[in-house]
């Protein structure tokens, strides 16, 4: 930059070589001497004084150009200026200050600042204002200006008192900077909310970093873990573990939380002083700007009350609350699902409607107080007697309902009869020694009715009938069924004597092997003659002594008596023939069996060569895993085993390979059609087929012409027995036609 003289100097000669190229023909006319060199200076001066003046005009465009530059900023800067006077009269405001009291410029000039101050603020306004003219540093303050459309906005004022020189007091002006913090004002007033929020929430607030690290807790987590916010900060939030979950489980949890955003959910927690509890969590995870977890917010609450109040409703709405017993709502949910599985097995259910006899009595005898007892001492009694399947639910007052899934009208007949047993026996309550009675009414599914509804309608029905009929008993819905339950019961009080009495007889039936027509065997038939009864058929009494859990004694006696039996033909040097004995399906499944059999081989002195067992198809696929194992136990000593009944039932043929038994018997349904039905000729050629190829042995039962042996024999099968080889005959009778039968056999089969 040149300085003032240096530019008049440049002028000078600027101006001096506009002369020089200017001709002289152009100049004023001046003499040659000092008149040229007068106007050569005129002219100079001339040009220098344009020159000046241009650049006059220049630094005043130039000075305008920077005024409006500073008109605009002092206009539209984003906060309000205001100029008062000492008075606090306004004086200057720029555009931004209108705008941010409502108001046109104009209009505010002159006017009081005091007057656009709320009532509220004024006071306040008014002391500041003197403090600002008091003192002369900057002072701040915030207050509402009230706006002429009836708005208000918060505001900052930053003022500062400006001093005129050479004037006094009067002179003085305020330069007042007025900001909006109305936005700034909410944010804080959120902010607050929020803290307040965070602090009194009821529920448990832990904030951790991305590293699980707790980095904030409110006072609710304080309350419901017992950890102080010292103790809490800094540590990682697996403080609040427990056992009760494995690693899988919390490793599911972080990472629903990393995948889904949040997680919800019940999570045991420990508290400080080491006590469970059950927490409900919501687990919310929060990214950065990069996508990235920064922070963790759990929230959650005690829900231990909650939930053992749920349980005491479940509890209230399912049972009754003085047995405990299930209530009428619970047993239909349970018997829907019996009936359920009933349908789908084709198996039986049994309802029983229970009703105490003259019950009213002992109430109104004794009190409630004891009648409610001995409605808890029966209920108990009651359930001691039943399996875990079985529902035994309280209608309320001394009406029960009893189901039974898999139990048919045997079954029932044989409850029915334990359930008026246990009644014989006295209660003690208090100091009184009551014995009550009930009346059962039964309804059997699917014969009675196939619902709810209807099966508990037959059994009160029955009940009633068992009230009338003089109480302490029970009647099925049906007269058959009330019949046959009769039978059953007689049947099964003579079983209990049959034994002692010595009323059972066993029977041989000759076993032929058809490629020498050799006897090899005896099945082994069980009779019964009762005096009364007269000759009672083995299908009759064999499922009451199953039903009843007399079969077990029953059947050891014959498995001793055919053991003992066979030891005495080969003592007496009859050529040693195998002995096959039915299992029944209760004797198969009691787990003592195998070494039963194998005690009374031992204590009878029969190899165990010549015992065979014959276990129906049904038992052995009704749960075959087990039964291969019983099955092996057995051939490990060395006893055969075959499956009876072959064909009728479903077997399946990777379970029948797996069982290692030794011989298939053809059911005679099958045999007596031998001549009839290509469709039983074509099944005995399947099974023939399927015993080789397992290598199995087989026998054909029920032969009863020579047709159907001739049959059998080109069609490979190994064994034959029926009555066209020899009927079912008694120890001696066999034995004597032992040697007999082999002779008129050999001529009957050549
Ligand atoms: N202690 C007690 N009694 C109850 C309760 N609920 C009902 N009862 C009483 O049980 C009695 C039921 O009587 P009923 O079954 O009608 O008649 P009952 O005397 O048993 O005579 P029968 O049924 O005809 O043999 C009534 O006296 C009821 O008041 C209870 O929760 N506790």
């Amino acid at each position: 930059m040149k300085d003032k003289s240096g530019m008049a100097e440049v002028q000078r000669l600027e101006a001096e070589s506009e002369l020089a190229r200017t001709p002289l023909t152009s100049l004023p006319e001046f003499s040659h001497s000092s008149p040229d060199e007068m106007l050569h200076e005129l002219r100079v001066h001339q040009i220098e004084l344009e020159m000046q003046n241009e650049e006059l005009r220049r630094a005043q465009i130039s000075l305008e150009e920077s005024r409006d530059r500073y008109l605009d900023l002092y206009d539209f800067a984003p906060v309000g200026y205001f100029t008062l006077t000492s008075e606090g009269q306004i004086t200057e405001v720029n555009l931004t200050g209108a705008s941010l009291f409502g108001i046109e410029r104009s209009k505010l000039l002159q006017r009081r600042f005091a007057r656009f101050v709320t009532i509220e603020d004024k006071d306040r306004w008014h002391r500041y204002f003197i403090g600002v003219l008091r003192n002369k540093e900057q002072r701040q303050c915030e207050l509402t200006v009230q706006r002429p459309d009836g708005s208000a906005i918060e505001v900052q004022l930053d003022s500062l008192r400006i001093d005129i020189a050479g004037g006094d007091e009067r002179t003085r002006v305020v330069r007042v900077t007025v900001t909006d913090i109305h936005i700034r004002k909410q944010a804080e007033v959120k902010l607050h909310l929020i803290a307040k929020v965070f602090e009194q929430s009821g529920e448990a607030i832990m904030v951790t970093d991305a590293d699980r690290t707790t980095i904030m807790v409110n006072q609710a987590f304080t309350t419901i873990s017992g950890y102080s916010e010292a103790e809490t900060i800094g540590q990682n939030q697996t403080m609040l573990q427990t056992d009760h979950h494995g690693a899988d489980f919390y490793q599911k949890v972080w990472a629903t939380v990393d995948l889904e955003g949040h997680w919800q959910g019940e999570m045991s927690c420990r508290r400080r002083d080491g006590h469970e509890y059950m927490g409900w969590f919501l687990i919310s995870r929060v990214l950065n700007a990069d996508s990235n977890p920064s922070n963790y917010i759990m929230i959650f609450s005690d829900i231990t009350e909650h939930k053992e109040a749920q349980a005491h409703i479940q509890r209230l709405a399912h049972f009754d609350p003085l047995t405990g017993l299930p209530n009428r709502s619970l047993l239909k949910n349970r018997i829907l699902h019996d009936l359920a599985i009933a349908q789908r097995n084709q198996s039986a259910l049994t309802l029983m409607f229970l009703d105490l006899d003259h019950f009213k009595n002992v109430n109104d005898s004794l009190g409630h107080q004891v009648g409610d007892q001995l409605l808890i001492a029966w209920a108990k009694r009651l359930i001691n007697a039943v399996r875990g399947q079985d529902t035994i639910s309280r209608l309320g007052g001394d009406e029960f309902i009893l189901v039974f899934p898999e139990t048919d009208a045997i079954g029932a007949a044989h409850l029915v009869e334990k359930l008026l047993e246990l009644s014989q026996q006295p209660y003690q309550i208090e100091q009184y020694e009551l014995v009550v009675t009930p009346s059962i009414g039964i309804a059997v599914f699917p014969g009675d009715g196939t619902d709810f509804e209807t099966l508990c309608r037959c059994a009160d029905v029955a009940m009633y009938r068992a009230k009338q009929a003089g109480r302490n008993g029970f009647r099925f819905f049906t007269s058959e069924m009330q019949a046959s339950s009769a039978r059953v019961m007689i049947v099964e009080n003579a079983l209990r004597h049959a034994l002692e009495r010595d009323q059972f007889q066993l029977y041989f039936q000759p076993q032929v092997r058809l490629s020498d027509s050799q006897l090899v065997g005896a099945e082994v038939l069980l009779r019964w003659e009762h005096p009364e009864l007269g000759h009672v058929d083995p299908a009759d009494f064999i499922p009451i002594a199953e039903d009843s859990g007399q079969i077990l004694q029953i059947g050891e006696w014959v498995l001793r008596q055919a053991v003992r039996q066979c030891k005495a033909w080969i003592d007496k040097g009859l050529a040693p023939i195998l002995i096959a004995v039915n299992l029944s399906a209760v004797q198969f499944r009691d787990p003592r069996f195998p070494e039963l059999v194998m005690q009374v081989l031992r204590e009878e002195q029969l190899p165990p060569q010549y015992l065979e067992l014959e276990l129906t198809e049904g038992v052995a696929m009704d749960n075959p895993l087990e039964a291969i194992i019983i099955i092996n136990r057995l051939l490990a000593h060395g006893i055969s085993m075959s499956i009876d009944d072959f064909g009728t039932g479903y077997s399946s043929l990777s379970y029948l390979r797996r069982f290692d038994i030794n011989k298939l018997k053809i059911d005679q349904s099958f045999v007596c059609e031998i001549g009839a039905s290509s469709e039983n000729r074509a099944i005995i050629n399947a099974i023939l087929g399927v015993a080789k190829s397992l290598g199995l042995k087989t026998i054909a039962e029920g032969v009863e012409s020579e047709e159907q042996m001739t049959f059998l024999r080109e069609k490979g099968c190994d064994e034959v027995q029926g009555f066209f080889i020899g009927k079912p005959l008694p120890a001696e009778q066999f034995e004597e036609n032992f040697e007999r039968q082999v002779l008129s056999l050999n001529t009957r089969l050549k």
